[in-house]
This record gives structure tokens, sequence and C-alpha cells, in this order.
């Protein structure tokens, strides 16, 4: 490939989410970066939800929510002041994309120092009435089978033993073809369909060229698949499996919250939910089961499924978009591998861990830094999808009154600190109330936070 030529972010002075459209089971979205003095740039992301077996045509309004929720993957490369919407939008929609570019970019607007990424000004000329009738949403049921998301970690294997063991049948759902999600679900025995995201193969040519370039509110987009595949299928609630430690922010920058998880938070699933609502759709149409529960809950109830423990995966290095770029097990040195291997440490005999992630984190001096960040011992909490301080702390300070343990580098050297450490465990936040679980399923949730 020739070598890309340079892009020069600041060229661009509008972001345009130009439209969306469905052909034979697939939704593209479409969008471009315009500047005065710039070539624009068009992009296009597919969604295939062709294996969902579903011929039915995607609801307008979901399709349109898509489009939103997946623009930041684009708008992130040049972040320009300002973004049009080309097609009719309600306000409750420009909202809902003020938010998502708000919440969903604050940590890759705080990794490119770039605050004003934030607040870009959002043009939408073609205003809908906020109850455009010309988009009835289907007949829903409660009562039909829940689709289920699944990331290959632990937590959406509680999330699917659950509803199993409260005589669900749930239909399991991933966006794109990774192993440890496909093993976990053959694991499970449940049905299953994947949809298939491809992003505009530019992304990579111009990141490379000099795009910006962060995190992105990933479970936003994901969610969003998920409610258009469960109703092409005719199915009930999506489910996700976000849990409480989601809700907690990394840092406030420039006044704003900056949470690395902002899309699995309480904060996006209202937004969403009220979304939906606005739609004229039932808000229990999404929810997570496990909101309720801090990681360590979620721990304790995972670490009774030893049927998963050699396929599941947390660790972000196995869910590259390229396959070749993926590793099959567990790095065992990036912020979730050491906070999966101590939350699960008080859980699981040492020998099995450490067979599970084929290193033991919490033997090797090099992880001290990251351990303190972990517990609250350090600035702030790194930007990964891990628990809180205080869970961490907890698991820190039980390890070193386990003999199998306490002689561990990591949980030695901490054992200084171990009167700190009780202070941060001390605010371990408890099990919360049922939150978003709807009553259809309140057996399961009582049944999952009463053991
Ligand atoms: C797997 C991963 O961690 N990806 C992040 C990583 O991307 P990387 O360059 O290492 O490889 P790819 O994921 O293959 O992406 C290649 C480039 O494509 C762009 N891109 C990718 C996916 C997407 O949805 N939009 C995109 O624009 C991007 O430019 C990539 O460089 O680093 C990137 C830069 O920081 C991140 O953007 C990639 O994040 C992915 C979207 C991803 O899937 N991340 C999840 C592991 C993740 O962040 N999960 C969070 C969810 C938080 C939430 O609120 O949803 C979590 O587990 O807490
Ligand atoms: N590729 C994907 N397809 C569908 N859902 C996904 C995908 N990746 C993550 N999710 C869902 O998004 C939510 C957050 O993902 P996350 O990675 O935190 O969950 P997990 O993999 O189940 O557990 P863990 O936090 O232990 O990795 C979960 O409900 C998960 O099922």
């Amino acid at each position: 490939m020739s070598s890309p030529r340079a892009f020069a972010p600041e060229a661009f002075t509008v972001f345009a989410l130009t439209g969306y459209d469905a052909v034979d089971g697939r939704i593209e979205t479409h969008y471009a970066l315009e500047g005065p003095d710039a070539e624009p740039i068009a992009f296009t992301e597919v969604f295939d939800f062709t294996e969902t077996g579903a011929a039915g045509v995607p609801n307008p309004s979901l399709m349109r929510l898509l489009a939103l929720s997946a623009c930041v993957s684009y708008y992130k490369m040049a972040a320009p002041s300002t973004v049009e919407i080309r097609f009719p939008v309600a306000q409750f929609e420009v909202d809902y994309l003020a938010a998502v570019i708000r919440g969903g970019l604050g940590e890759f607007a705080y990794e490119n120092d770039l605050p004003d990424a934030l607040v870009p000004t959002i043009v939408a000329d073609r205003l809908r009435a906020d109850d455009a009738a010309d988009e009835r949403p289907r007949d829903w049921d409660i009562a039909a089978p829940p689709l289920v998301a699944v990331g290959g970690g632990k937590d959406s294997i509680v999330t699917i033993e659950a509803l199993k063991a409260g005589g669900f049948a749930p239909v399991l759902f991933s966006v794109n073809q990774y192993q440890p999600i496909d093993d976990t679900i053959a694991v499970s025995g449940m049905a299953s369909v994947r949809v298939r995201r491809r992003l505009d193969p530019k992304i990579g040519e111009l990141n490379s060229a000099g795009a910006y370039n962060g995190h992105i509110p990933v479970t936003a987009i994901n969610s969003v698949v998920g409610l258009l595949a469960a109703d092409l299928m005719g199915l009930g609630s999506v489910i996700f499996s976000n849990e409480q430690s989601a809700d907690i922010e990394n840092l406030v920058w420039h006044g704003f919250d900056i949470n690395h998880q902002w899309s699995k938070s309480i904060v996006y699933e209202t937004l969403l939910r009220a979304t939906l609502a606005a739609y004229g759709m039932s808000s229990d149409r999404y929810f997570s089961l496990l909101r309720a529960l801090p990681e360590s809950e979620i721990a304790e109830r995972f670490k009774d499924h030893p049927e998963y423990f050699d396929v599941f995966i947390s660790c972000n290095r196995s869910f590259a978009l390229d396959p070749t770029r993926r590793r099959a097990r567990w790095c065992g040195e990036c912020a979730k591998c050491l906070f999966v291997f101590v939350i699960l440490a008080p859980r699981i005999e040492k020998a099995r861990l450490t067979e599970i992630f084929a290193v033991d984190p919490l033997d090797r001096p090099a992880n001290l830094a990251l351990y303190r960040e972990l517990a609250g011992l350090a600035k702030h909490k790194p930007f990964e999808c891990v628990g809180d301080y205080a869970e961490v702390a907890e698991a820190l300070v039980d390890l070193m009154d386990d003999d199998a343990w306490c002689d561990d580098e990591v949980v030695a050297e901490l054992a200084g600190q171990r009167p700190r450490l009780h202070e941060i465990a001390a605010d371990k936040a408890p099990i919360v109330g049922a939150g978003n679980v709807p009553a259809h399923y309140a057996k399961v949730f009582d049944a999952l936070v009463s053991r």
C-alpha cells in the first residue's frame, strides 16, 4: 500500500451524518468529514444481520439510532466543531447524540487533550416531530425469549447461568466473531446469533496518517445492534451484564466526568431506555441484569461455574478487529487481566487460577504499580473495565491472610499498606436494588442476589 497522505484533523470543520439504509439484511450507515480546504472523506459502516435469519425490515427508528450511535468512530478522527445530521431526526435524538459524544468520548478527549471534542455544535435542520407516528414499532412481548449479549468474560456468563437457573432459554448474541465468545456460547448450550460489523477500512489508513484515535463507547453500538436483532427476530428484552462499578468515573476533567465504561453505566442505560420510550417502545426492551452487583459479587457467582474457566477471557487483547492481532489467551499484564486475577484469587484455588491465566500476576514485581492504581493507592483508576478500589483492596487484604498467596511479591509488598487498604475496602458498595430489571425477571434477580 502506498504510504498514506498525511491526515490533518484541523482541516476538517464539519462531521456529517449523511444517511443510513437497509439492503438485503444489512444496514449501512454513512458519514463524511468535510472542510473548506480539504477533500471530503466519506465513510460507510456495514452491519450484517443476515445470520439472524430474520426476513423483516429493520425498525426505522432503531436504524436511525444505530447511525447516531456508530458515528463516534468517524467523528473522533478529526472531532470537528460542527456535527450535521442530514436526515430527519427528533430533538430527543439530537439530545441522545450529544450525550453519547459527551459521555462516551470522555476518555478519548482526555487522552488527546481535546475538551471541545465533547461539546460540538450539533446542527439538525430536518427536525421530526418527537411523536412521528410513521414508524410504528412491531408488537413486542416481554414474555418472548430474551436476547443476551455475550462478551466472552465472566459477567455475561453469570447472566446466562442465572437466566437458565430461572427457567429461561435466552438466545445469545455477539457482534463479530471472537473465539472466547463462541466457546462461551458452546459451553452454555444456548442458541445464538451473530451480527457482523464492518467498519470503513479507511479507519486504519487514516489512523496511520495522523487521525485522532482513542476509546469509543462500543457498548452503545453493541446495545443498539442487540435491539435491532431482537426486534427483527421477534424476541423479548435485550439483556446486558453491566455491573455497578461501571457507574464510577475515573476522574473529572474540565468539569466533565471521564468514565472509561460510560456506555456500560446506568447513565447510558437510562438514556437508551428513555430514548426507546420516546420512540413509543417499551423501555423494558433493554436492561442489565447485574447492575445491582459489584464485581466481587459477580466473581463470587462466577466461581461456581468451572465449566467456563478454560474458555472465558476478559483481556481486551483477545478482541482486536484484525484476527491476526488477537491473543488466544490472557496477556497477564494489562489492567483487566490483573483485576480479574486478583478478584478471583480469594475464590479459586491458586494452582487452578494460575493455570487459567498461565501466569501469576501477583508474583511479578513489575505489576506492583498497576495493582497500586487498581487498589486506589495511586492517582486514578486505570482506563480499563475494572472494578472499584474497595473490591481490589478487600481481595488483597484477604490474600495477605492466605498462606497460598501471602508470599507473592505484590501481596507481600502491599502488606505494608494494610491499614490503608482496610480503609479503602470499608467503602465497598453493597448489592443495591433491582433497578431497571423488569418484574418478568424479578425471580431471576432475587435468586441471583439472595444466594
Ligand atoms: C479491542 C480493543 O481494545 N480495541 C481498542 C483499541 O483498538 P486497537 O487499535 O488495539 O484494535 P481494534 O480494536 O482492532 O481497532 C482498530 C482501530 O479501529 C478503530 N475502531 C475500532 C472499533 C470501533 O468500534 N471503532 C473504531 O474506531 C480504532 O481507531 C482502532 O484503533 O484501541 C482503540 C484506540 O484507543 C480503541 O478504539 C479500541 O476500542 C474498541 C472500540 C473496543 O472494542 N474496545 C473494547 C475492548 C472496550 O473499550 N470495551 C470497554 C467498553 C466501554 C464502553 O463504555 O462501551 C470495556 O470493556 O470497558
Ligand atoms: N462483541 C460483543 N458482542 C455482544 N456483546 C458484547 C460484545 N462485547 C461485549 N459485549 C457485552 O457488553 C457488555 C460489557 O462487556 P464486558 O466485556 O464488560 O462484559 P463481559 O465480557 O461479559 O465480562 P467481563 O467484564 O468479565 O469482560 C456485556 O454485557 C457483554 O456481554
